[in-house]
């Protein structure tokens, strides 16, 4: 075999740069699990036995008062926080527990918090292209071949984002719903299996909650989207499966429809006034 058929095949030649770690193995049951979960701080249950899976390809929304636990949840998930007692499984192989944030992160799971973090003083294109080189299985600029994935990688997810058209633009000019978009779009360049989004559309005028809307739903299916968010007009908007959480466990699961007409779920939100 030619020194450069070899150099192009890159899983043979670049052993080192194939994650470590098993596939995601979701064939016997969800992509996550999480079970009998708990977690006090001070004595004060946040997360109190949980009990939650997801699909995969699934999206799920997540809602509950100020201080269900919504927060606490995901922290457990990306490995932030680790429970008192419980199970958290990603696929059937990666038990979450035994590890560290950058190896969760790597294994797929992507976590997008409120704010948006992106390089303003960077294009849209650059912002993407950052992203990329920021994951530690690829090694930019090793062939004109890799360099030709990563622009259609980024080609591909300008389009899914809708800012091709802003690609050249610095970041800093975009809206705040621009801004969150690309935001999502950097995660979606390590090609995550779950992605975490975390209240996408406050602050948002009501044409990007549509777009926004739009977004998520477009990713459901080539990856598990989980959806923490407040405005429910939103929620209704995207919801298939709705969990609510209420004082660390879940109150109620189903359709928008059900679990807005459950009588324990209207007690919890009119309780605190919504
Ligand atoms: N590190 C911590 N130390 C002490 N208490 C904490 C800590 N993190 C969370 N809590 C408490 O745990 C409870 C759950 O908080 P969490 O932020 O997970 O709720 P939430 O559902 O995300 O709320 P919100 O909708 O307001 O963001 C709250 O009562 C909070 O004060």
């Amino acid at each position: 075999m030619s020194i450069m058929t070899e150099l192009t095949q890159r899983d043979r030649v670049f052993d080192f740069l194939t994650p470590t770690a098993s596939p995601v193995d979701v064939r016997h049951g969800p992509i996550l699990y999480l079970e009998d979960v708990t977690v006090s701080f001070d004595g004060f249950k946040a997360i109190n036995n949980l009990n939650l899976t997801i699909d995969d390809g699934e999206l799920r929304c997540i809602i509950g008062p100020n201080g269900a636990g919504k927060t606490t949840m995901m922290d457990i998930i990306t490995g932030k926080t680790r429970p008192d007692v419980g199970s958290v499984w990603f696929g059937s192989r990666h038990n979450l527990l035994t590890m560290n944030e950058p190896d969760i992160a790597s294994l797929g799971i992507g976590r997008k918090f409120q704010k948006p973090t992106v390089f303003e003083a960077l294009t849209v294109f650059e912002n993407l292209e950052l992203a990329m080189a920021a994951d530690k299985r690829v090694l930019p600029t090793l062939t004109a071949r890799m360099n030709g994935e990563t622009k259609d990688r980024i080609e591909e997810v300008l389009g899914t984002i809708g800012l091709t058209e802003l690609r050249n633009r610095e970041a800093g000019i975009l809206s705040h719903g621009q801004k969150q978009w690309l935001e999502i779009g950097m995660l979606l360049m390590q090609k995550p299996r779950l992605l975490l989004v975390d209240e996408p559309v406050a602050g948002m005028t009501e044409q990007e909650m549509e777009r926004t809307a739009e977004l998520l739903t477009s990713l459901a299916g080539k990856q598990s989207v989980v959806v923490v968010e407040h405005d429910m007009g939103f929620v209704r908007s995207i919801a298939r499966t709705v969990t609510v959480l209420h004082q660390g466990s879940v109150l109620a699961e189903g359709s928008m429809d059900q679990v807005s007409n459950d009588p324990k779920v209207i007690e919890v939100y009119l309780g605190e006034g919504a």
